[in-house]
């Protein structure tokens, strides 16, 4: 592919346009002439500048809707904690019926990214999310009139296959239609969009929260606004332009790619586009079903590695139970108010959003491959202290002094904890005491009232408004004078993973695999993404009983260290490059990808964009830089 790439190029500088290029002496480009190495590099700097002419703010608006689809795999995924809260006491739900709505979305979504593989590439980008918003009206509406936990269920099914399938196509879509110097920038903001929805979704959470008859029917319904809007813009957005000319539909990819790109000239980019798929489609070996060609084609198979590989990592990386864990972190902190928890957690979901804001910014700065490590070791290091503010907390936690006994339940296990470390780690204990200054007193260790873990089965704590002065109920945590270290460790956790491993996932799998692949590519990885979400959000609970709190979160940062390792070795930096360029960086065994980044420090320095050839003989070369030439197909 390279080599083909490499001839196309060469055949066009024989007899095609030529620009000059002025670059400083130290950098390390070739001044003899057009050698392959140094022209990818001008080439891309000298196209970087003619795009950055004219960017349309259409393909803002198109980015914009497109993340509309961000936003409720954001909101759907982050409301229903809030709305479980209301959930379970209206609808006397047990803990595993909670279990289930909560899984069930995510579980769903897991199957339709799979399968929506497929539909991307038989029905195109655009229906795909035509068809995921409509799924997502649907879904609020039976969620909102859901006359019982049956039909609820139903419900958060039909959420999750909308959001399967939006998580795996709006990426892609972005991707496809962005010029390349802003690609990374707009794909980012669909991510941006994900944890704005889990912000706002924390706020209605918050609001509604206050509405103990129905007020669910509302959290869960309202997600219909933002699924109607993007439905009736795509009625009038249009399809992937790469995709269209797959399929063969030229005269409309030309109409497109105009629109999009406002009154560029789009010759070159269409041809590429078009030279490129004749090529890929040669390349991949022509037949059978297309994860087979990509398992058996190395450079599809190389990008399928890096793309799940980092999907599995980021939730590897615990963003999950740490999102989902910030309410009680919080708690542990001394935030003993059930609703003030909730607003903090809206102001956990508020970082998460403001940092990711900071990944938009970055992307095209530092890189995809720099964004990525850096935040991978960030986020290492705050697992870690994290993991060590648990520790200090274990290792100073409070025993149990008092041991009532209920008369009813003489043989609770509850009963026989010695401290409230173990006492907490039980799901169906918690930790009565009273607070006397710092210091706890009077403490035990009792069963939780199974409707509601905000009080305990019986005695002092048994009735959660009318509990005597001082007195307190500490279910999932332990009174602690480290809580300090742990949201210090939250809030730098945050600031690491949102700008990094939040977005980079999203954004690097929407341009690594060559255009026959990317669908099935997305689709394996986006599956990837929300298998491990399920598997580490339905283990997290089990393996904190096993490893304790702290036992976990140094897990949590050993696979990110796994996690950096993978990067280092296998992420190759995408930056500014035109999606039809990105195959060859696979081309070479695995783990030497990260190779590439070393081309990135160079600066070139552009003195016009376009010179006629015969020009080139009257200028004289100053002795400190030096010449050289780029050409364009
Ligand atoms: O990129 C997103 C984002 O970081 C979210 O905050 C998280 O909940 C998702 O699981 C993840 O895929």
């Amino acid at each position: 592919m390279s080599n083909l790439m490499g001839e196309r190029r060469k055949k066009v500088s024989d007899d095609g346009e030529r620009s000059l290029i002025k670059a400083p002496s130290n950098a390390s480009i070739n001044s003899q002439g057009p050698s392959a190495a140094s022209t990818g590099d001008l080439e891309r700097a000298a196209r970087k500048q003619f795009q950055q002419e004219d960017t349309p703010a259409f393909v803002y608006v198109l980015a914009i809707f497109s993340a509309l689809g961000g936003f409720l795999f954001g909101y759907d995924t982050g409301v229903v904690s809030g709305a479980m809260l209301l959930l379970k006491k209206e609808m006397n739900l047990s803990a595993l019926w909670q279990e289930v709505l909560v899984s069930s979305t995510v579980g769903a979504a897991a199957v339709s990214a799979l399968t929506g593989g497929s539909l991307n590439g038989i029905f195109g980008r655009r229906v795909c999310i035509l068809l995921a918003s409509f799924i997502f009206s649907v879904g609020g509406v039976v969620l909102s009139a859901a006359p019982n936990k049956e039909v609820l269920l139903v419900g958060r099914v039909i959420v999750g296959l909308g959001l399967g399938i939006a998580s795996m196509t709006v990426p892609v879509y972005i991707a496809e239609s962005s010029p390349p110097h802003l690609r990374g920038q707009l794909v980012t903001i669909n991510t941006l969009f994900i944890t704005g929805g889990q912000f706002i979704a924390s706020v209605i959470d918050g609001a509604f929260s206050y509405m103990r008859h129905d007020g669910w029917r509302y959290m869960l319904g309202l997600s219909v606004v933002p699924a109607v809007l993007q439905f009736l813009g795509f009625l009038f957005l249009p399809e992937s332009p790469r995709w269209l000319i797959q399929r063969g539909l030229t005269q409309k990819a030309r109409r497109v790619l105009s629109q999009i790109r406002g009154n560029q000239n789009i010759d070159e980019e269409y041809d590429s586009i078009k030279s490129s798929i004749e090529e890929e489609e040669k390349d991949s070996g022509g037949g059978g079903p297309v994860i087979w060609r990509m398992l058996t084609y190395p450079p599809a198979r190389r990008a399928l590695v890096v793309g799940c590989g980092l999907q599995m990592f980021q939730q590897l990386s615990g963003i999950n139970t740490v999102m989902y864990y910030s309410a009680t972190i919080l708690q542990m902190s001394g935030v003993r108010d059930d609703k003030l928890a909730i607003w903090l957690a809206a102001v956990t979901a508020f970082t998460n959003f403001l940092f990711t804001l900071v990944g938009v910014w970055l992307v095209e700065r530092v890189g995809r491959r720099r964004l990525t490590m850096g935040s991978i070791i960030g986020t290492g290091l705050s697992l870690t202290l994290l993991a060590t503010g648990f520790l200090l907390s274990a290792q100073h936690t409070p025993p149990v002094t008092l041991h009532p006994t209920d008369p009813a339940a003489p043989n609770s296990t509850c009963l026989a904890y010695g401290s409230c470390e173990q006492c907490m780690l039980d799901p169906d204990c918690g930790f009565c005491y009273r607070e006397n200054g710092t210091s706890v007193t009077a403490s035990s260790c009792l069963p939780v009232n199974l409707a509601s873990t905000g009080e305990a089965a019986w005695g002092r704590c048994s009735n959660s408004s009318h509990m005597a002065e001082g007195t307190f109920w500490a279910y999932n945590y332990c009174p602690t004078s480290y809580s300090w270290i742990v949201l210090l460790g939250l809030i730098l956790y945050l600031a690491s993973f949102a700008p990094g491993m939040g977005p980079m996932p999203w954004t690097v799998n929407s341009e690594i695999y060559p255009l026959w692949a990317r669908s099935t590519g997305n689709a394996c990885s986006a599956g990837v993404n929300w298998i491990f979400n399920v598997l580490v959000s339905l283990t997290f609970l089990h393996v904190a009983q096993y490893l304790t709190y702290y036992g976990a979160f140094f897990m949590y940062s050993g696979l990110a260290a796994l996690g950096f390792l993978f990067i280092y070795g296998c992420l190759p930096e995408t930056k500014g490059r035109r999606l039809e360029e990105i195959e060859s960086l696979f081309e070479s065994r695995l783990c030497t990808c990260g190779a590439s980044d070393s081309d990135e420090g160079r600066q070139i320095e552009y003195i016009r964009p376009r010179i006629e050839l015969g020009q080139l003989h009257n200028r004289v070369l100053e002795p400190d830089h030096s010449i050289a030439y780029i050409s364009f197909q």
